[in-house]
């Protein structure tokens, strides 16, 4: 069998870092940690106290997560990041970038200086954390394009919605669709019509500001998200993409017609109920675009006018 002498060395062989933590936020001993691709030595951060090595929010939110996890008695499991320079004591070397971590915290049943402690295993999931990020990101986006697709614009919207509901703030959007994309497509090639809409979407980037959102919403239509921006603005800037892209789009020219495109604008105002209502006023502003021969930018009406 493995006696105590063993059992020390196993602990102390472990890749992953392991800590017993009191309540008050002791770094009571470190078991492991052992794989330097992943850890620095933390062997020095014992006999200390979080408060005292880890900046005060985030030693406030190891403090919370401890105590959540003595006062449930149940195994937590949390996300968090780390950076070296978070930790002061730490070694410069072993790696540079921040770290994301899954702590695993459960309550021991035993005391050390008449503290509760924790065991608070520590693994690193950077890469994991990462991918996941990627994932996210492929999952928001537009692969011809790179703006977001629909899925991540209607997020946008229904929390744009919430907060104009809530906060009465003025929020925009314009819904354009491509003029006459199908003649371009039939008689210079679907690749051409690939890069038309590339150029309208290189256009809408170069116009937007930090926080607009640009999205792909369909074959050739697209929606943009004006936050914090009234009816008069968004006319404005409306008219302004209107007039770039009209620009750019020139030289695409198939059988007597021209590439440009339609507009309707529309704010968001409380008769619309929920973004749908209005995404569905922008769509009769620019179907009315559409009918008044293309190529232009219409308001859309709200309930009262
Ligand atoms: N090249 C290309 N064409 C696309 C893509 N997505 C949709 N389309 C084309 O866009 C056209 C959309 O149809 P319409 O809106 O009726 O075509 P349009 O010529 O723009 O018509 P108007 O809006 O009335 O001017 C169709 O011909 C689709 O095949 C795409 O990713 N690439």
């Amino acid at each position: 069998m493995i006696n105590l002498e063993q059992m020390a060395l196993i602990l102390k062989a472990l890749p992953d870092p392991a800590f017993i933590l009191s309540r008050s936020g002791k770094y009571l001993a470190l078991f492991g940690g052992r794989d330097a691709r992943y850890y620095h030595d933390g062997s020095g951060l014992v006999g200390c106290y979080i408060a005292d090595l880890i900046k005060p929010d985030k030693a406030r939110w190891f403090l919370d997560q401890i105590a959540l996890a003595l006062d449930s008695g149940q195994l937590l499991i949390a996300e968090y990041e780390l950076s070296n320079r978070d930790v002061k004591d730490l070694p410069d070397d072993g790696p540079q970038q921040p770290i994301w971590f899954e702590g695993r915290v459960q309550a021991l049943d035993f005391q050390v200086s008449g503290e509760d402690v924790v065991l608070w295993v520590a693994s690193n999931i950077s890469a994991r954390h990462e991918l996941e990020l990627q994932l996210k990101a492929l999952s928001d986006t537009d692969q011809l394009t790179g703006l977001f697709n629909r899925r991540k614009l209607e997020y946008e919207l229904a929390s744009h919605y919430e907060l104009s509901a809530r906060y009465a703030v003025l929020n925009s959007i314009l819904m354009f669709d491509l003029d006459n994309l199908k003649i371009i497509n039939d008689n210079l090639g679907h690749q051409v019509g690939d890069e038309l809409i590339q150029v309208v979407a290189a256009v809408c980037r170069s116009e937007l500001r930090q926080n607009d959102i640009a999205c792909r919403f369909g074959g050739d239509e697209f929606v943009i998200v004006l936050p914090n921006t009234g009816p008069e603005q968004a006319l404005q800037f409306a008219c302004r993409l209107h007039q770039l892209l009209q620009t750019a789009l020139s030289r695409f020219v198939a059988a007597g017609s021209v590439a440009s495109v339609s507009i309707g604008v529309a704010s968001m105002v409380p008769e619309d109920g929920s973004f749908s209502g209005t995404l569905q006023r922008a769509d009769r502003a620019l179907y009315q675009a559409k009918k008044l021969g293309k190529n232009q930018v219409i308001e859309a009406l709200t309930g009262g006018r």
